[in-house]
């Protein structure tokens, strides 16, 4: 059965469809791209999957269970991790703090635990500790543990926005535009730690992204959209060779 299963989705806002009966089928363990001209509604798609947006028509199943309806936190729980276009850390908290953030949202002790400093509290603060200084050694992060999050550099900055992603423990990867922002050199090292971390955390991602270095050298397979309208699915290659998908990008270029 597949991981995520999206059958046609539809979303319209007033007048405008912004995606019309979109239909995408990852399975575990994919790694694969978004892609398709400003405005054509990949962050839409990401909002609906999150339930940020609420679909006008069309089901959303993960693991043969829908999310339609559920809030962000509740599909979170489920699985479901995201990072934004625009980046939204907690610039004032350090970097460790945004990490140990995402963890207590999943911690085991509840709130009386906590007020109480009951014993599990203790444990479950160290294991989170722990936890997200590993994360942090991953993203190359740890040496800045201390650092006000708003100080770090703007590649750090995203890469940090992914572990806290991580943080939640995902079975399913939104990036919306990971490679935003960086130079080549740190878009490359992107790409590596993209693919580290599907196969260390046994992960499935969807990534949208315009650099198409980025998306043609790290996607296993790739979905363009247009107008709010799937035109093609396939390959790296065969998504460079695809008729449609050059005309989408040559209007757009043209205009
Ligand atoms: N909340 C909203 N209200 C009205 N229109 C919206 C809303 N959200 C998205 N849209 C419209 O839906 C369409 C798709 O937008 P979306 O941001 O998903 O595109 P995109 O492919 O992510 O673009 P880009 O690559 O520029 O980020 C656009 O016409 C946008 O104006």
């Amino acid at each position: 059965m597949a991981l995520l299963s999206v059958n046609e989705l539809s979303i319209s806002f007033g007048g405008l469809k912004a995606v019309t009966n979109l239909n995408l089928e990852l399975n575990k363990n994919d790694l694969a791209g978004l892609i398709g001209p400003n405005g054509a509604g990949k962050t839409t798609v990401f909002n609906m999957l999150t339930g940020v947006y609420l679909p006008t028509s069309g089901d959303i199943k993960l693991d043969g269970k829908s999310l339609v309806g559920l809030k962000p936190y509740q599909i979170n729980h489920r699985g479901v991790a995201r990072t934004f276009q625009n980046i939204r850390l907690f610039g004032d908290l350090t970097v460790l703090d945004n990490l140990r953030i995402a963890y207590h949202s999943h911690a085991k002790y509840g709130l009386l635990g906590a007020i109480c400093r009951l014993p599990g509290f203790y444990t479950g603060e160290k294991e989170i500790y722990e936890k997200s200084m590993d994360l942090l050694k991953i993203f190359k992060l740890d040496h800045k543990y201390d650092e006000l999050a708003n100080n770090l550099p703007y590649g750090e900055q995203r890469r940090l926005e992914i572990a806290r992603a991580m943080a939640t423990q995902p079975r399913l990867l939104l990036l919306d535009e990971p490679a935003a922002g960086m130079n080549p050199q740190e878009t490359r090292e992107l790409m590596e730690m993209i693919h580290w971390i599907r196969d260390r955390f046994d992960l499935t991602i969807l990534l949208i992204e315009h650099d198409m270095s980025l998306v043609m050298g790290v996607c296993e397979k790739i979905y363009v959209l247009d107008y709010g309208q799937i035109i093609a699915m396939g390959t790296p290659e065969e998504i460079k060779n695809n008729r449609r998908v050059i005309e989408a990008y040559l209007g757009e270029e043209a205009s």
